[in-house]
C-alpha cells in the first residue's frame, strides 16, 4: 500500500458502539509525567473512535488534560458540574459544554446517564468514589455499562489486590470481580470495553434508579 493510502487508513475514524464515555480522573495532575500522558492519550483514543466525553467539568489536573484532548480533536465535551464548583478560580477555564447541576449526587447521576461506559484514570478520593459507585451500580443491575480502569504504571495495583482480597474473604462475589475491566493502555482498555458482555447474577435484584427505591429525585434515572 502506498504511503498516502496508509496515512488515510490510519486517520480514518473507526466506529465504536459507544457514543459517549464518562471519564473519572484526578483534579490533580499527579507526580509522574506518565499520568498526564495517559490522560491525553485517552482523549486521543476517544477521538479516534469517534466517542464524545462526559466528565466532571473543570480544567484542573488530569480532568483538564483529557477534556482538552477530546475537545481539540473535534469531539463533544460535556462537563457536569455542581453550581457551587462553577467559579473559575475553583475549576479553571473549561472547554466544551458545561451543564450545571444542584449538587454532587446529581452530578454523578447525570454523568452516568449521559455515558455508555465509564473509565477511571488515576486520581484521588473523588475518582475512587465515582469509580466504586459506578461498579456498585453495575453490581446492583442499575446499569449494564462497562467500567474500565486505566491502570497507568500500576497505579491501581493495590486497589485491584484489595478487591481480590475482598473476593477471597467472601465480601465480593467472584462474578462481581469481573465488573472491573483493567488495562495499562487506553487503546487496549477501549477494545476490552467494546467487547464487554454484562453478566447478571441471577439472584441479584434489577433495580431502577427511582425515587421510591432510593429516596432521591426522579432525575436520578440513569438508564439510557
Ligand atoms: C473545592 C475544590 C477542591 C475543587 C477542585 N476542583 C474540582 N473541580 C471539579 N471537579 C472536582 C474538583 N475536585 C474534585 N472534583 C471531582 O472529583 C473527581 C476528582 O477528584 P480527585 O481529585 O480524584 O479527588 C473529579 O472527577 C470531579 O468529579
Amino acid at each position: 500500500m502506498e504511503a498516502e493510502a496508509q496515512d488515510v487508513m490510519a486517520k480514518r475514524p473507526s466506529t465504536s458502539r459507544f457514543g459517549r464515555v464518562c471519564v473519572f480522573c484526578g483534579s490533580s495532575p499527579g507526580k509522574k509525567a506518565s499520568y498526564q500522558l495517559a490522560a491525553t492519550q485517552l482523549g486521543h483514543e476517544l477521538v479516534q473512535r469517534n466517542i464524545d466525553l462526559v466528565y466532571g467539568g473543570g480544567s484542573i489536573g488530569l480532568m483538564g488534560l483529557v477534556s482538552r484532548a477530546v475537545h481539540d480533536g473535534g469531539r463533544h465535551v460535556l462537563g457536569v458540574i455542581p453550581r457551587t464548583l462553577m467559579p473559575r478560580e475553583i475549576t479553571g477555564e473549561t472547554v466544551g459544554e458545561l451543564r450545571p447541576v444542584s449538587g454532587m449526587h446529581q452530578r454523578k447521576a447525570e454523568m452516568a446517564r449521559q455515558a455508555d461506559a465509564f473509565i477511571a484514570l488515576p486520581g484521588g478520593y473523588g475518582t475512587l468514589e465515582e469509580l466504586l459507585e459506578a461498579i456498585t451500580w453495575a453490581q446492583l443491575g442499575i446499569h449494564d455499562k462497562p467500567v474500565g480502569l486505566l491502570n497507568v504504571d500500576g497505579y491501581y495495583n493495590s486497589l485491584l489486590s484489595f478487591i481480590d482480597k475482598a473476593v477471597d474473604e467472601g465480601f465480593i462475589a467472584p462474578a462481581a470481580r469481573h465488573i472491573i475491566i483493567s488495562s495499562q493502555t487506553a487503546h487496549e482498555l477501549l477494545s476490552k470495553l467494546e467487547e464487554y458482555v454484562p453478566t447478571h447474577d441471577g439472584g441479584a435484584p434489577k433495580l431502577s434508579w427511582e425515587m421510591e427505591q432510593l429516596g432521591h429525585s426522579p432525575k436520578l434515572d440513569i438508564s439510557r
